[in-house]
């Protein structure tokens, strides 16, 4: 099986923590497209979704699922999303596709968070992938050096040769060369910078059960 079958299976498996008859939070990227495309089977059996980027809501509608806006839905069940890295308790690196801020807003308002990613993404420490940071453009320079003092280097997101502008209208920062060891206080320094909208380490939100695509099929871990 190649990587796109895997995001396949593990999207298709994430349907059965869908609750019919509520509302579901969808993240954003490429296995979470493949989540979107299987969740349109039951579009009658669910009141919609809430989307964590603009890219997933036009996958949703196109799909005609209805798309509810955050701040007109309370506590959602389940949140399916997927990750650029998670280790063995569930902490991921997430924001590859620069969508991490609303990704950390709908999730922080699900009670469960099921991670579906092909079985490269589970490591033993975060870090090997480039951490995200969206930032406010003014205080990149300044959020640079922070990372270099901490042993890291950060680069601005490039898309067609000029800064990657997110849905929030701010800029990625992505930062190599860091070994998390300990994701809770990193997210939780890291957030206090000035300047720092979200940080793609995702500690505090961390993931409750991660369906894990593997050549002999779903792997369950639960954390
Ligand atoms: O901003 C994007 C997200 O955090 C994605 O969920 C993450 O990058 C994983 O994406 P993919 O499923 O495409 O590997």
């Amino acid at each position: 099986m190649n990587q796109d079958e895997l995001k396949a299976l593990v999207g298709q498996a994430a349907l059965q923590y869908v609750v019919p008859g509520e509302i579901v939070g969808v993240g954003t990227g490429s296995t979470v497209n493949k989540f979107i495309d299987a969740l349109a089977s039951m579009k009658d059996r669910i009141a919609g979704a809430v989307s964590s980027s603009v890219a997933s809501t036009a996958r949703l509608q196109a799909l005609h699922i209805r798309v509810f806006d955050a701040n007109d839905v309370d506590q959602i069940s389940v949140y399916i999303d997927g990750a650029d890295e998670i280790d063995p308790a569930g902490h991921m690196i997430k924001g590859g596709g620069a969508a991490l801020t609303r990704e950390k807003i709908v999730a922080a308002q699900s009670t469960r968070f099921i991670c579906i990613a092909d079985e490269s993404k589970l490591v033993t420490t975060l870090g090997a992938f480039p951490v995200p940071v969206e930032v406010i453009p003014m205080a990149a320079r300044r959020i640079e050096r922070q990372f270099a003092a901490m042993g890291g280097t950060a680069k601005v997101r490039m898309k067609d040769g000029v800064p990657l502008v997110t849905d929030n209208g701010q800029c990625i920062l992505d930062v190599s060369g860091l070994a998390i060891k300990d994701p809770l206080a990193f997210e939780s320094e890291v957030n206090q910078w000035p300047g720092v909208v979200t940080v793609g380490v995702f500690a505090h939100q961390k993931a409750a059960v991660c369906l894990l695509g593997t050549p002999s099929g779903v792997k369950t871990l639960t954390f």
